[in-house]
């Protein structure tokens, strides 16, 4: 496991950027990365069209979501939305490269079509498809992508896809379960704000209950797991976790 802790959300978003930007040039083919949702991404998706736009050729990238709220793709709670009002059409991804996931289609049909679409496009493991990267943020909860802590049974579905809810606003979301997000390459949860410190500590620390947090269970089988985290998220790691 790898851990950057960096001062501020901002800096997180650099640090994380440049360390995609080399991982990326070591590429020799196209790869295939989830985006996660929520707030955090915000910095990092600004920073990408402010700053990146010409440093990374885009056309090898291609973007799927860890998970989406099922709303539609104009709806102010879209991660999709997020992403390409902040990043993907301002800096000029390729349609072709955005695999949406349709938030505004019957939850449980797209579930299964989108889980489809990512094993058309990916190579598979051990059964299941294998992203090349899967960005992660974490809850206050604990939770990761959609999984939260009242659905435990979403890291053993035995589907790519899986239908979600919130459980505090009952809202509909499809998520990545978990046998996929442990079959990427790599895994980097980005993880800013003191709100986060209790579970990222308990997680990263390893403390009794740990497990009844989805993000706990986020252990790459084959690939890297790095947590990259500002100083307040990161608060009570030890950086030699
Ligand atoms: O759709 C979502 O909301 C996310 O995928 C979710 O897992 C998010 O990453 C965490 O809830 C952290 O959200 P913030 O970045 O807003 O704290």
């Amino acid at each position: 496991m790898h851990i950057h802790i960096a001062d501020t959300p901002g800096q997180v978003a650099r640090d994380f950027a440049e360390f995609f930007e080399k991982w990326l040039a070591e590429k020799k083919e196209p790869v295939n990365i989830a985006l996660s949702g929520g707030s955090t991404p915000a910095v990092l998706f600004r920073l990408w069209t402010e700053e990146y736009q010409d440093r990374i050729d885009w056309e090898k990238v291609h973007f799927f979501w860890g998970d989406e709220r099922c709303v539609p793709p104009d709806d102010a709670e879209s991660n999709f939305k997020m992403a390409d009002d902040l990043f993907l059409t301002p800096a000029g991804v390729p349609s072709c490269n955005v695999h949406r996931l349709r938030g505004e289609l019957p939850a449980e049909a797209e579930a299964g079509r989108y889980g489809e679409e990512i094993k058309e496009c990916l190579a598979m493991k051990d059964g299941w498809p294998v992203f090349d990267l899967i960005m992660l943020g974490m809850g206050g909860d604990g939770h990761t992508a959609s999984i939260f802590p009242h659905q435990m049974e979403l890291l053993k579905a035995e589907e790519v896809c899986a239908l979600a809810e919130h459980p505090v606003s009952g809202q509909e979301r499809v998520t990545l379960t978990g046998h996929v997000l442990n079959n990427a390459r790599e895994v980097a949860f980005l993880v800013t704000g003191q709100s986060k410190a209790e579970k990222v500590s308990a997680i990263l620390n390893k403390a009794p209950g740990a497990a009844d947090y989805p993000a706990a269970h986020v252990q790459p089988t084959h690939g890297q797991l790095h947590w990259f985290m500002d100083q307040k998220a990161a608060k009570g790691v030890d950086e030699k976790v």
